[in-house]
């Protein structure tokens, strides 16, 4: 809660309070520099370029010509301890997450059991966390129709340290988080305006598509992937996206709800929806939106059939979306990335069946995300500091840690390291942190 600490927990390469890191290539907010981050008591507390530094300390280490960025901020992981940790837990999940460049990661309130709705739960959250994590953690609170309506409740969450809501508008798999609708979401953020933080959204509202399906009859291949792509089209989201914009235009300045905010998580869908958020943010409503790597890496033609850990939801669309996803984020449209990590355990995916009807939906991948950002957004010329927009100094913008998201003096000194000249095939030999290998 207090983000004026620093974490505690030490660094095991670096058993020094005091020292720099060096490299040719650091990326801080105001470009791209070759000098040293000189850190103490685990703050920045200095950037230097090469000539201002005479680089004789002793406590140096210097990484040459590899990238040192802020560490990546995951606005959107499942981690399911308590009560589901056999599908992700702390430990695994968090060490995945660090050895991907990940240094803070905010835990999504659902899939857990029970979920993150009340204050005895988040005690609950925070006890199993404390077991052990390897990067730092914040978490956000449900909202459900239970608490809706209960401003108090809604406040104790908040006050206990949640960094801010999250709601569902379409069932979420999850029994003991149900969906929410417009009136659930106005009456949160009129709580959440009072405490400037966000809700974020899943944004698909569920549409009349038994007419497309004929599944029963034989007509539809539950193991082909355009079979589940047809269950979830794009206009799902725009409902979605449109029944948000009656409450978001009161969050503007001057608005009722002015200090809340809508973050619209994992947007798919690159056309319609898309062209509903650019209208919300050029009246001056609060609003951001964040895609995710498997959306922009993947593409629905390559899905192989009954190759069921590609489905999550919304659904990974054709390639010609793909690629106007890139060309949003590229034009500043979509605001950032997360992970949307949402792992199972493997009897729950189905992969022997293949049904991706039945088959749980969610993609696993934080140990990757930086990688794939990367790899896939190379084509379209995506640049190291496009990277820390995304990844870093917007997603702490949003989970109002001001204090990380940037190499900047007196942000905490949470930084990755990494060469993105080197390739590596993600094959069964490479290292992996899964709960479920
Ligand atoms: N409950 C849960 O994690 N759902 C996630 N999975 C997915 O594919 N989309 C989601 O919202
Ligand atoms: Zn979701
Ligand atoms: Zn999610």
């Amino acid at each position: 809660q207090d983000s004026s600490k620093p974490s505690q927990s030490g660094c095991s390469l670096l058993p020094h309070s005091h020292y720099w890191i060096a490299s040719k290539r650091i990326v801080t907010p105001l470009g791209i520099i070759s000098g040293a981050v000189e850190v103490k008591g685990g703050h920045i507390i200095s950037v230097v370029e090469d000539k201002d530094w005479n680089g004789k300390s002793k406590q140096v280490v210097d990484y040459g010509n590899a990238v040192v960025m802020p560490g990546l901020i995951d606005v959107h992981a499942h981690l399911d301890d308590p009560g589901r940790a056999e599908w992700e837990g702390f430990p695994s999940g968090t060490k995945a997450a660090a050895a991907g460049g990940i240094t803070t990661l905010i835990d999504m309130p659902l899939n857990s059991f029970p979920s993150t709705i009340s204050t005895e739960t988040l005690k609950l959250k925070i006890e199993a966390a404390e077991k052990s994590i390897y990067v730092d953690v914040g978490f956000w609170g449900g909202l459900v129709p239970e608490n809706a309506f209960n401003a108090t409740a809604l406040e104790a969450l908040l006050n206990a340290g949640v960094l801010g809501l999250k709601s569902f508008m379409c069932p979420s798999g999850i029994d003991d988080f149900p969906m929410t609708d417009a009136t659930h979401i106005k009456a949160g953020l009129s709580v959440l305006a009072k405490y400037k933080r966000p809700l974020l959204v899943h944004s698909e509202i569920q549409q009349d598509v038994e007419s497309h399906l004929q599944v029963e009859d034989g007509g539809d291949d539950p193991q082909s992937y355009s079979t589940y792509l047809k269950t979830r089209p794009p206009s799902w989201e725009e409902a979605a996206i449109r029944e948000l914009l009656t409450v978001t235009k009161d969050t503007m300045i001057g608005g009722p709800v002015e200090g809340a905010h809508l973050h619209v998580v994992h947007l798919s869908d690159a056309i319609s929806s898309l062209d509903l958020i650019k209208e919300a943010k050029m009246r001056g409503d609060s609003i951001t939106v964040e895609t995710c790597p498997h959306y922009l890496a993947f593409a629905a033609e390559e899905i192989p059939d009954g190759d069921t850990r590609f489905k999550c939801a919304p659904p990974i669309r054709d390639a010609a979306n793909k690629e106007k996803l890139w060309k949003a984020l590229m034009e500043g449209h979509i605001d950032m990335l997360s992970s949307d990590h949402s792992p199972t355990v493997p009897e729950l995916k189905l992969l022997n069946d293949g049904n991706f009807l039945r088959a749980w939906g969610g993609i696993s991948s934080i140990q990757f995300v930086l990688p794939v950002t990367w790899s896939y957004g190379r084509k379209f010329g995506v640049t190291l500091e496009q990277l820390a927009l995304w990844w870093s100094e917007r997603p702490a913008k949003l989970a109002r840690q001001y204090l990380k998201g940037a190499i900047a003096i007196g942000n905490h000194a949470d930084i990755v390291v990494w060469e993105p000249e080197v390739e590596f095939d993600l094959d069964d030999d490479h290292p992996m942190y899964v709960k479920n290998p």
